[in-house]
């Protein structure tokens, strides 16, 4: 397959932080690929070395085969940025033609309108519009020249359930035809209705690279609560446990410390735990929200590398947190 993006081993620091530490990543003709991760991952600083907008500090970067730094290589790219300013006097029609101005073969107007649900507001001007109305138009205009790969960097924010709807159906639309689209999201959901590669990214680094089925597995973990009269080494040793905390204070009647546990199978981790004969209490199970379960993969890339675990994010739950990367 034809790379139309090529990363590798690439590394970039603003001063003190390292943005992105060492990565590599391909992304060939007709992906639909969603790069996942939590706040300051890395994701939008990814974007802008394939764009062209900044340079590496090492590694190489190839868009199309070439430097994306050089306008020849961005000829084909659609991107939308995060946040967009759009010129608040001119209706939307207006914008449209505008940008389409700058293409050989563009896309008519009256189809990109209808594609993105706005052919009712062609006559609008841009400062009229609502938030979501805006951000449609923004992801709108990156694909007026018909671009063979388009970037979005969170390109549903600020749109309420009916417009990200009407997005995701224009982009999917869009990928059918044939375009190769990379979008970054912080939601597991948007990922999910979009992408079939996910490129989990998290403090700089790729902690997952892989078909979606295989990364929601990896990402489905459950949080586990109770109290037991035993040391956390007890509990860390039965299977699946990625992370543990503690309530500083002692729960009531002898029952030992409040745990909060995350671990990859619940139901394994139940039977483990009640053939263990640990007297616990006050058992419950819950499903991890996304950043619990970034902070697993976190801790499953660390060990991978031999390295001690550096949580990507806070921990989840008050008290004292413990972690290890054992077994993954
Ligand atoms: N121009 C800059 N100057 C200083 N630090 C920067 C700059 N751009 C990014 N960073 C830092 O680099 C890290 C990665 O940021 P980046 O914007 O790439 O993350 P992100 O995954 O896109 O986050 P978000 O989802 O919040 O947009 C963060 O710690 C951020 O503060």
């Amino acid at each position: 397959m034809e790379a139309l993006i090529s990363v590798r081993s690439v590394t970039r620091s603003f001063g003190d932080v390292v943005a992105l530490d060492d990565v590599s990543l391909e992304v060939g003709a007709g992906e639909m690929v969603g790069l996942l991760g939590p706040n300051g991952a890395g994701k939008t600083t990814l974007l802008s070395l394939v764009n062209g907008q900044r340079k590496p500090d090492s590694g190489v970067v190839r868009l199309f085969g070439a430097d994306p730094r050089k306008p020849a290589a961005r000829a084909m790219l659609g991107t939308t940025p995060q946040e967009t300013g759009l010129p608040p006097t001119l209706k939307v029609g207006e914008v449209v033609d505008f940008v389409a101005g700058h293409y050989g073969d563009p896309m008519p107007r009256a189809e990109l309108l209808e594609r993105f649900d706005l052919a009712g507001l062609a006559g609008r001007q841009t400062g009229g519009l609502s938030g979501g109305q805006k951000r449609r138009l923004a992801v709108a205009l990156s694909l007026v020249g018909r671009p063979r790969l388009v970037l979005l960097d969170e390109p549903t924010t600020g749109l309420d359930v009916e417009g990200r709807r009407a997005l995701w159906q224009a982009l999917r639309d869009y990928h059918a035809d044939g375009a190769t689209i990379v979008l970054t999201s912080h939601y597991l959901e948007e990922v999910e209705a979009l992408a079939r590669r996910v490129v989990v990214i998290g403090g700089g680094r790729v902690l997952a690279d892989d078909a979606l089925p295989a990364v929601l597995d990896r990402v489905s973990v459950r949080r586990v609560a109770l109290a037991a009269p035993v040391p956390e080494s007890e509990l860390v040793r039965l299977p699946g446990v990625a992370d543990i905390s503690t309530d500083q204070a002692e729960s009531t009647a002898g029952a030992g410390r409040r745990y909060s546990l995350l671990v990859s199978d619940s139901d394994d981790f139940v039977r483990a735990l009640v053939a263990s004969n640990v007297p616990f209490s006050g058992l419950e199970v819950r499903g991890a929200s996304l950043e619990e379960a970034f902070l697993t993969l976190t801790h499953q890339h660390a060990a991978d590398r031999g390295a001690a675990p550096e949580p990507a994010f806070a921990a989840p739950s008050a008290g004292g947190t413990a972690s290890h990367g054992e077994g993954k």
